[in-house]
């Protein structure tokens, strides 16, 4: 549904050209739900607007839904739904009208556009708002708004660029619960951009992570946790000398990356601590080392960041 070869994005500035996106490769298969993760000026925005007709590339080529962004942006843009950063929505308009305008500036008939107005504010539950100004809506109900705008002419791909940034953490959750239920409805595919970690690691089937202007990871979360930071199990024993030769057994484990002493306690890094840490305590027993404390720290996809660049995502992207 979304394919990009050798992407490429440079802008003039006074300081000299700026390399936004330096050879974007992604390929998203109907009705995936993708994460684009990365930290501020990674190039994220810059590729979802070449992929959306926004912005033409400098260089390489995208397919959407079939068309071509440069030489068929009609046809993209009449398959695809765009939410952008910034509200879509006339502060002054009432929320009917507002999906109505829309839905005739998409070409759909008047009766047309006033049936899928009504049948997304049933959707996106703006139903008892229809005759509101929009200036008057809540954070969360404005981006519902924003989603059901860019749903209008029924596209079967969506973009959303940070669509739950600035909400408070029960409307992020409210705004998912509509998105997801609209893609289990409609079997959309959806490519969102977002700063939120735990976001994309529990809403998306796969995560590209961005890092100045290229991709250096695509897998599904589960994956990229696994291969690129892996699990922590944490154990604290009797004393700092069972604790040195824990570490050796750990050590020993099957997959064990790195053991660390500190004083009575030791961490090893491994690729499924639930599955090893039974085993790990079997060997310390038969050794006559008893663990205090024994715990498995699953990684997030900010471990996985840290591991591929050395920097933290979170603190980067300030999220
Ligand atoms: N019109 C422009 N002119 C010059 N440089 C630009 C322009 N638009 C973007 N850039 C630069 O391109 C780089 C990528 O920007 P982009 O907005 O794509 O990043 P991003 O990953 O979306 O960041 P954020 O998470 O902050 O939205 C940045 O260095 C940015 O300053």
């Amino acid at each position: 549904m979304i394919h990009a070869r050798d992407l490429v994005r440079t802008f003039k500035s006074k300081a000299g050209p700026v390399e936004a996106v330096r050879g974007l490769n992604i390929d998203v298969a109907e009705g995936e739900l993708v994460a684009f993760l990365g930290p501020n000026g990674a190039g994220k925005s810059t590729s979802v607007r070449m992929l959306t007709t926004l912005l033409p590339p400098t260089s390489g080529s995208a397919n959407i839904g079939g068309f071509d962004v440069v030489s068929e942006p009609a046809e993209v843009r009449r398959r695809i739904g765009y939410v952008g950063q910034g509200t879509g929505s006339g502060p002054y308009h009432r929320v009917r009208d507002e999906l109505v305008t829309q839905g005739r500036a998409q070409r759909l008939g008047t009766a047309a556009a006033k049936k899928r107005a009504d049948e997304l504010l049933v959707m996106l539950e703006l139903d008892g708002l229809a005759d509101r100004n929009c200036a008057s809506l809540s954070g969360g109900q404005k981006r519902r708004l924003d989603v059901a705008l860019g749903l209008m002419h029924t596209p079967p791909i969506l973009f959303l660029d940070e669509p739950s940034t600035g909400l408070d953490p029960h409307s992020r959750a409210n705004l998912w619960d509509h998105i997801l239920k609209l893609r289990r409805k409609t079997g959309m595919t959806i490519f969102l951009t977002t700063h939120y970690l735990d976001e994309a690691d529990t809403m998306a089937e796969r995560v590209m992570v961005m890092d100045n202007g290229v991709l250096i990871a695509d897998d599904t979360p589960g994956r990229l946790k696994a291969d690129l930071a892996g699990d922590t199990i944490r154990v604290s024993v009797l004393c700092e000398d069972q604790a040195v030769q824990a570490g050796g057994i750990a050590r020993n484990l099957p997959g064990a990356r790195e053991a660390k002493v500190d004083g009575r306690n030791l961490t090893v890094a491994l690729p499924d601590g639930e599955a090893l840490l039974p085993e790990f305590i079997r060997r310390l027993h038969q050794e006559g080392i008893e663990a205090i404390s024994a715990r498995v720290e699953r990684p997030t996809l900010d471990d996985v960041f840290l591991g591929l660049t050395g920097r933290s995502l979170r603190e980067s992207a300030g999220a």
